[in-house]
């Protein structure tokens, strides 16, 4: 095994777990019942925010019984590093916004950087509303304006570099059954 192979199974076992598998999917099983009183009748847009969005995106979408429609977008900032620069667009939405509710589907919120552009860049395409829904909110005071918090928030976590679930660390672990800290971060 390579020696990078190596740190990152020590990763996963030293890692805290602080929420596992069944918490996670009783976090998302609860956020479909809200999206779904909030939005069944509004005929949404959803977009998963790759790449961290896709394991919460494939979980959640099968539990929300209602018409909709579904797509991507890749913004990224971390880039596979553990704090964030400034926000680059890979793929931009490829939808037509105006008059749609959208649904931005990630991961976390941390600093909010990225969720606060996404939803920049879509209120400016002049849509009917734009809704945010992340799988986990990040505590702390460093967000991008104080009591930023998204429509839908699954669970909240200590403010340590967590993995799992669709969330990495340098690039691994988003296939994590659960949502781990690392130790020491
Ligand atoms: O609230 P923020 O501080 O902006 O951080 C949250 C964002 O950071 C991660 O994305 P990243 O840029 O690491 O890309 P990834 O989805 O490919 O991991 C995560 O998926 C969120 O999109
Ligand atoms: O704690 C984190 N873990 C993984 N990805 C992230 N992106 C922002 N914060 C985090």
């Amino acid at each position: 095994m390579s020696h990078n192979m190596e740190n990152m199974q020590q990763v996963f076992q030293e890692a805290d777990c602080l929420f596992d598998e069944a918490q996670v999917d009783q976090a998302i099983e609860r956020l479909a019942q809200e999206i779904t009183a909030q939005l069944k009748d509004s005929n949404p847009l959803v977009y998963c925010v790759m790449t961290g969005g896709v394991v919460f995106a494939g979980k959640l979408l099968p539990k929300l019984r209602f018409p909709l429609e579904v797509s991507y977008i890749h913004a990224t900032r971390y880039n596979n590093q553990t704090s964030g620069g400034g926000l680059k667009w890979k793929v931009e939405p490829a939808e037509t916004l105006e008059g749609r509710t959208i649904l931005i589907l990630d991961d976390i919120l941390d600093e909010g950087t990225t969720l606060h552009a996404i939803c920049d860049y879509c209120e400016g395409k002049q849509p009917e509303k734009v809704y945010t829904a992340v799988l986990v909110d990040k505590q702390h005071e460093r967000k991008v304006y104080p009591g930023q918090k998204c429509n839908f928030t699954g669970l909240e976590v200590a403010d340590r570099y967590i993995f799992g679930y669709g969330m990495d660390y340098k690039g691994y672990w988003r296939n994590a059954p659960g949502i781990y800290a690392v130790k020491g971060l």
